[in-house]
C-alpha cells in the first residue's frame, strides 16, 4: 500500500514519523521532517505502521546528502541525512517528549530541558570502534557492524564517525585477520579499537574464545595494520562478555589511555569508558556544575569537603574529576575490569577515592548519609528501589546522567516521588549522525 505523506518529527530511534490519512501514526525509515513523500507501508499494526520512503516529491528543510554511502550506515549513522542542526533539535524534543508523558511533567517539560549541547566534530568523534566477526556459510572470515534486531554482521570499508586515525580500521582489520587465520577460526568474535587524538595511543583488542592462539604473529600484524601502542586478547565465551576469563597483552603497553578535563584515564579493553572524549568533558563540567562546583584553568574546583558518591561509577570518569574539586568520594562500580582502573585512576592523579567493587543498588544503603550524589547507570536506568534508597541516605543533590530518555523519565518520577524535585536537564550530543542522546539532570532535595 502507497500513499504520500509529510513527515512531521523524527522518532526515538532510526526512524522519523508521520500520519497515514487514516489517522495511523507511521514510523518511516529514511525520512526527515518536513518531506513530502511517497511511502510504502511494509508492516501494519492496530496502532501504528511501518513505512519505507519509495519517492520523495519535496525534500524537507532539514534533509542534506548523506555522507556515509555504505549499507552499514543506516544501522551507525541513522540520522546522518539530516542537517546537524535538526539533529540537536530532535534529540532535545526526544528528551522533552519523554520528560512531559513517561515523567508526566506535561507542559512544564518544556521550560526544563536545556538546548542540546552540540559536538564540535559532527564526524571523526569516536575514539573506539567495536566490530562484530563471523565466518559466512562460504567460509569466510567477516568483520562489521552490528546493527539491531540483526544476528549478521555488515561490512563495511570505514567508519566515519571515528578519528581519523582508526577510521579505516574496518577494512584494514579485515584483511589482516582474514590473513592471520587462513581457513582456521581463531575463535575471534569481537574486535575493539580505541584512540586518543590526545595522547595518541591506538589499542586493538581481539576478543576470542578460549582456545589455542598464534600470539606473536597477531601482534605483528595488527601492531603494523594500525600502527597501535597496544594490542591485547580478550578472552571470554561470546554473549558472556562481562565474564572475562583473561586478559593477555600481545604487544606493546596492554592499556589505553586518555586524557579528560585535564585528568589522565587508564582504560583496559573490557573497561567502559565514554567513546566522545570531548563532549565526555562537557557531561563531566555540568556535573561538577550541578553539584555547586567550577571549572577553572586547573581543572575542576569548588566541592571541598563535600561528601559525594559516584554510582556505576566506570573508569572515574566523574569520581577522579569530583575528588580533583575536593569532594570526598565514595565510588561504586561493579566490572572488575573498571574498577582495577578507577582505582589506579584515582592513585595517577593523586586524588583519594574510596572504591567500592559491587552492584550499586546493593551497596547504597550501606552508604551512610551523603552530601551529593551522581548516578550514571547503563540503558536499563535504576533499579525500582534505588531513588527510595538515594533519598534515605539524604544528599541536597542528585545528578542523574543518562544515555535512556526512556529509563530516564520513569526514574524522574520515581525521584518527585521520593522527595527530590527535577531542576534542570541538560542535553548533550556525544553521537551526531545517529538518535542517541546524553543527559546530565540535577534534583534538589526539597
Ligand atoms: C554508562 S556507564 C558509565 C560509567 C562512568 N560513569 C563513565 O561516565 O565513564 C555505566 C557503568 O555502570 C557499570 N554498571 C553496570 N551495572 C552496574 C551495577 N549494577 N552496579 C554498579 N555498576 C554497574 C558498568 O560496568 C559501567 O561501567
Amino acid at each position: 500500500m502507497s500513499e504520500i505523506i509529510t513527515i512531521e518529527r523524527m522518532g526515538y530511534g532510526a526512524e522519523a514519523v508521520g500520519h497515514l490519512a487514516s489517522g495511523k501514526t507511521v514510523f518511516v525509515e529514511g525520512g526527515a521532517p518536513g518531506d513530502v513523500a511517497s511511502i510504502d507501508v511494509v508492516e501494519e499494526k492496530p496502532s501504528f505502521a511501518r513505512a519505507r520512503i519509495g519517492k520523495i516529491e519535496q525534500p524537507g528543510a532539514a534533509r542534506v546528502a548523506p555522507k556515509w554511502a555504505e549499507p552499514a550506515a543506516l544501522g551507525a549513522a541513522p540520522w546522518q541525512h539530516l542537517a546537524y542542526d535538526a539533529q540537536l533539535e530532535a534529540k532535545r524534543a526526544n528528551v522533552v517528549a519523554a520528560l512531559s508523558r513517561t515523567g508526566g511533567f506535561g507542559e512544564r517539560a518544556d521550560e526544563l530541558v536545556a538546548s542540546c549541547l552540540p559536538s564540535k566534530r559532527q564526524w571523526g568523534y569516536r575514539n573506539k570502534i567495536e566490530l562484530g566477526a563471523q565466518w559466512d556459510a562460504k567460509g569466510t572470515f567477516n568483520l562489521g557492524f552490528h546493527q539491531e534486531g540483526d544476528p549478521n554482521v555488515q561490512q563495511a570499508l570505514a567508519c566515519p564517525l571515528a578519528h581519523d586515525a582508526i577510521a579505516k580500521a574496518p577494512k584494514a582489520l579485515r584483511g589482516a585477520l582474514r590473513f592471520l587465520q587462513g581457513s582456521d577460526d581463531l575463535g575471534i568474535f569481537r574486535v575493539g579499537v580505541r584512540t586518543s587524538v590526545r595522547t595518541r595511543e591506538t589499542e586493538v583488542a581481539l576478543w576470542t574464545r578460549p582456545s589455542g592462539f598464534p600470539r606473536a604473529a597477531a601482534a605483528k600484524m595488527l601492531k603494523s595494520s594500525l600502527k597501535a601502542t597496544s594490542v591485547v586478547r580478550v578472552i571470554a565465551d561470546p554473549g558472556k562478555a562481562r565474564k572475562i576469563k583473561g586478559l593477555e597483552v600481545l604487544d606493546g603497553k596492554g592499556i589505553w589511555t586518555e586524557q579528560l578535563c585535564g585528568a589522565r584515564y587508564v582504560a583496559h579493553a573490557p573497561s567502559f569508558f565514554q567513546v566522545n572524549t570531548a563532549q565526555a568533558e562537557k557531561l563531566v563540567e555540568q556535573a561538577v556544575l550541578a553539584l555547586g562546583g567550577s571549572i577553572g584553568d586547573a581543572g575542576p574546583a569548588g566541592l571541598d569537603g563535600m561528601l559525594v558518591a559516584d554510582l556505576y561509577a566506570g573508569c572515574g570518569t566523574f569520581g577522579v574529576a569530583l575528588a580533583r574539586a575536593g569532594a570526598d568520594v565514595i565510588a561504586v562500580e561493579s566490572a572488575a575490569s573498571s574498577v582495577r582502573d578507577l582505582r589506579r585512576n584515582a592513585d595517577e592523579n593523586s586524588v583519594d577515592i574510596d572504591v567500592i567493587g559491587g552492584d550499586a543498588a546493593r551497596e547504597l544503603p550501606q552508604l551512610g548519609g551523603l552530601d551529593a550524589l551522581v548516578v550514571d547507570p547503563p540503558r536499563a536506568g535504576l533499579a525500582d528501589g534505588v531513588p527510595a534508597d538515594i533519598a534515605a541516605a539524604r544528599p541536597s543533590r542528585v545528578v542523574y546522567v543518562s544515555c535512556n530518555p526512556a529509563t530516564w523519565a520513569r526514574d524522574v518520577r520515581r525521584f518527585e516521588d521520593v522527595g527530590y524535585r527535577l531542576e534542570r536537564v541538560q542535553p548533550v550530543d556525544l553521537f551526531p549522525q545517529t538518535y542517541h542522546v546524553e543527559l546530565v539532570s540535577c534534583f534538589v532535595r526539597c
